[in-house]
């Protein structure tokens, strides 16, 4: 009988398949210290492209610490982090990677209009004074339009009530068109008609293959774009499965409204993005 040479087995078994793509976000045994304390214990998240994952859990869990952490803000102290397949140190596809923080009360003091909020989204720090391009300002106008707040377009972003301004902070993560979309805790103050609108948003933006991780105390008219929870406790993942609505019993839960500002270099402003205060109002969106 002939022997099979390892060419025959290949023929035998067909042409090679791809290999599956590599996760979007890969965090393996993330540990992270802040103040000296440590915050997370060896988080494992892994989400493939296209899911939308809910992150829930208690206040002071951890959830902002892991999103921080794999936006490159926080180092973490052990574990590793890949984005789209890239180690964090090694990574600078910014422009793909949407960040809405913790609400702040950051854009309250700029003396900016709503149109170049969302447009400083589109920039990296070096770049956002540059002559705005058509494509640019048609992205602006789609991501406020998409909000809700196209009508506020020319107006001081300092006037709009907080739930405004956070949608506007939304706008300006949309007018990056990421494929990676994280926020956290994007509806917190935000009226629930509009958190109806945002949860539309969202699910066209599912429907086109974004990546969407979303830290959030309760899945509400979200619940059904969620494909998957990943619950935390003290730093570590105590639930990863199908989506469940409430993470942990939370009586105490308040936002954190009163944020300090997001400076360069500071816990809110990612590499890549330009800082909200940095905007000097003299450049007109309308
Ligand atoms: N910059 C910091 N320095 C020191 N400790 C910090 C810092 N930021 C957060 N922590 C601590 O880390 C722990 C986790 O905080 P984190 O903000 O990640 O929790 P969370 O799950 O997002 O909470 P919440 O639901 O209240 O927003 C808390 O005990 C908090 O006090």
């Amino acid at each position: 009988m002939a022997r099979r040479s390892a060419g025959d087995a290949a023929i035998a078994a067909g042409p090679p398949e791809d290999p599956p793509p590599a996760p979007v976000v890969d965090a393996q045994q993330v540990t992270v210290s802040l103040g000296g304390r440590r915050i997370l214990h060896g988080v494992d998240l892994e989400v493939p492209g296209g899911q939308t994952v809910a992150l829930l859990g208690a206040n002071g869990s951890g959830k902002s610490t892991l999103v921080k952490t794999i936006v490159g803000l926080y180092p973490p102290d052990g574990g590793g982090i890949d984005l789209f397949g890239t180690p964090l140190s090694a990574f600078k596809a910014w422009e793909r990677v949407g960040y809405v923080p913790q609400r702040t009360t950051a854009a309250a003091g700029v003396p900016a209009t709503v149109g170049e909020v969302v447009a400083s989204g589109l920039l990296s720090p070096r770049s956002w004074m540059a002559r705005r391009s058509r494509g640019d300002r048609s992205a602006v106008r789609e991501a406020l339009a998409t909000v809700g707040m196209l009508d506020r377009i020319a107006d001081p972003v300092a006037s709009l009530s907080g739930g405004q301004q956070q949608r506007v902070l939304i706008a300006r993560a949309l007018a990056r068109r990421p494929d990676l979309l994280i926020m956290d805790e994007p509806m917190a103050g935000v009226d629930l008609v509009s958190q109806q609108t945002f949860a539309d948003t969202l699910a066209d933006l599912s429907r086109h293959g974004t990546t969407i991780l979303l830290v959030l105390h309760e899945l509400g008219p979200l619940a059904p774009l969620i494909n998957r929870t990943v619950v935390l406790r003290a730093g570590t993942v105590r639930y990863d499965g199908a989506p469940i609505e409430h993470g942990e019993p939370d009586h105490d839960h308040v936002h954190p409204h009163a944020a300090p500002p997001n400076r360069p270099g500071t816990p809110e402003c990612p590499p890549g993005h330009a800082p909200v205060e940095a905007l000097s109002g003299k450049e007109g969106m309308g």
